[in-house]
């Protein structure tokens, strides 16, 4: 067994262990990075990367489909499944291998291969060939997909997230179970691209959503484009002849059994902390088994162990895995020296279409944090009659913001509809330099816009806070439309 020693050891690299790594390099050269799987990050293997790449094609499908709604006559669009997949394929190598042409400029020296386990407070173990006595600990070891064990029973037809992205062709057909961000991204994309789709959940949760009315406008405008049931009933799985056959009972109350290529699991990811040996450690383990961390320098406790990114449980997103990898990083690296690093505003968007779009505080931490002190107002807007909206068949969906009574202060905004991803960094923005319902309104508004819909429902809650007048309903200086 090889022996190592050094100051800082980073285990996982993927966006926050890398992260950590340059970061942790800035304070001392003894860093170590050790890797159990392929270099290239989920986001850019089988995660942010192609499922946006898969999402591009459906999006071009679907335009061409509803190009005749504007008086542009189209054939039906043909979809070539193997050109579809060729090009998601060879773009997300793409994108991997700038990813590791990165990671293999580091230093060999500093890059380790193989399973990592912590053997004491102090020392880990690679596979069975090196031990590796360190200070300090940064676990950046990801998630995984957490699958039900019914769904076992589908054996090789059971896929998740990574096995779409090596598709050769697309299949005929595929049961989503598990309508949240990634269930809703693929399911839709597939749809789209002509596969028979039914996408089914539990509880009526939809998409990262909390709010009960965004949350009820999303189940419905999904529900009216491919078969969505978020409360479904299945009551048997199995494979019958080399399909995937499920019984379940439709939304209309009807008993059904049919048949899929695949079953998609899309029901959550779990942080890959399990199998690390953080038991042999005196880091204190939540009931399961993630440490708890300081969300604000992601250190365990008191301890010289650091978590980041999706490991730690806290907000599994590209971004915040960066900005995590940072936080752990700087501080395994200058420690005992513990600094709170910049954690910024709350922002997620789902790339379905329509987007869905949170920030700041979301509807269910409004209500936990303030309950029924009547300390907040929420202000509205739908997008259906919304001008710029209408002009180009993008007028679905609703918003709602929130803002503190007294102060005015901006707390956050749950919505789906057109543009969601780029509105969300504008609401973003606002809530971090803790502006105010009123600041915001003086901002400018281009015409016509689909901001000028975000500033109706900064209207509506202007005027439920006693700021200003109610909304007029014909608003002749706002533009037609706005
Ligand atoms: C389908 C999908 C779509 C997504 N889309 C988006 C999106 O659009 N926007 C967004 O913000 N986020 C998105 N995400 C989430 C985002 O991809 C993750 O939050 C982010 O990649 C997490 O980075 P990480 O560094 O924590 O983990 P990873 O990049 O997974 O890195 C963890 C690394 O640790 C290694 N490892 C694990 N265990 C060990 C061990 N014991 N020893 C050594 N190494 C180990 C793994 O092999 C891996 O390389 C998506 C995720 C999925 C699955
Ligand atoms: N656009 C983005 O930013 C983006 C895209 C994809 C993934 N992500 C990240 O990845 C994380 C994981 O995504 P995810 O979609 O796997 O998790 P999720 O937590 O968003 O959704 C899981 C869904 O599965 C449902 N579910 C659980 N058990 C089920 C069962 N037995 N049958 C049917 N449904 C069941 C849940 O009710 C929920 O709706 C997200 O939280 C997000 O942070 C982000």
């Amino acid at each position: 067994m090889k022996q190592l020693e050094t100051d800082v050891v980073v285990i996982g690299a993927g966006t926050a262990g890398l992260s950590a790594y340059r970061n942790a390099k800035q304070y001392t050269p003894n860093v170590l990075m050790v890797e159990s799987g392929k270099y290239g990050t989920t986001c850019a293997r089988v995660g942010c990367m192609p499922s946006k790449l898969l999402i591009a094609a459906a999006e071009a499908a679907h335009s061409v489909e509803h190009a005749p709604q504007f008086g542009v006559l189209t054939e039906k669009p043909q979809i070539d499944g193997k050109a579809v997949m060729a090009r998601v394929r060879s773009e997300r190598d793409r994108f991997v291998g700038f990813v590791v042409e990165a990671v293999e400029e580091l230093p060999q020296e500093d890059r380790i291969i193989g399973h990592t386990k912590f053997l004491d407070d102090n020392r880990l173990q690679i596979d069975d060939h090196t031990v590796i006595t360190a200070k300090r600990f940064v676990v950046a070891t990801g998630s995984r997909p957490n699958i039900p064990p019914p769904f076992l029973a589908f054996g090789d037809k059971l896929i998740i997230n990574d096995d779409v992205f090596d598709w050769q062709d697309l299949p005929e057909s595929v049961a989503v179970f598990g309508p949240g961000v990634i269930g809703l991204e693929l399911g839709q994309a597939l749809h789209r691209l002509g596969v028979n789709v039914k996408l089914f959940g539990v509880g009526g949760n939809i998409g990262p959503l909390t709010d009960p009315v965004i949350r009820d406008y999303a189940n419905t405008v999904f529900a009216e484009e491919f078969y969505v049931d978020t409360d479904a009933k299945v009551s048997d799985m199995k494979v019958v002849d080399g399909k995937a056959q499920l019984t379940y009972v439709d939304k209309q109350g009807n008993p059904q059994t049919e048949q899929f290529d695949y079953v998609l699991a899309a029901t959550g990811r779990v942080p890959n902390v399990d199998n690390l040996g953080l038991e042999n450690t005196s880091v204190e383990l939540q009931d399961h088994g993630v440490p708890i961390a300081d969300p604000h320098t992601m250190q365990c406790g008191e301890s010289h162990i650091f978590i980041a990114g999706d490991a730690s449980d806290q907000i599994p997103l590209l971004h915040e895995a960066a900005d995590q990898g940072t936080i752990a990083g700087s501080n395994a690296g200058r420690f005992p020296d513990i600094r709170n690093g910049l954690r910024r505003t709350p922002i997620a968007a789902v790339f379905s279409d329509p987007q869905i779009g949170m920030v700041g505080d979301n509807y269910a931490q409004l209500t936990a944090n303030y309950g029924e002190c009547g300390c907040y107002e929420i202000g509205e807007v739908s997008f259906e009659n919304q001008g710029r909206s209408r002009v180009m068949l993008k007028n679905k969906g609703h918003m709602r913001v929130y803002a503190e009574q007294g102060t005015g202060l901006f707390l956050g905004a749950e919505f789906i509809g057109p543009a969601a991803e780029h509105i969300a960094h504008l609401l973003a923005w606002a809530v971090q330099n803790k502006m105010t319902v009123p600041q915001m309104l003086d901002m400018p508004f281009y015409h016509p816009v689909i901001e000028e819909g975000v500033r109706t429902a900064l209207r509506n809650v202007n005027a439920k806070l006693k700021f200003g007048p109610d909304i007029i309903q014909h608003c002749l200086e706002c533009g037609p439309g706005a």
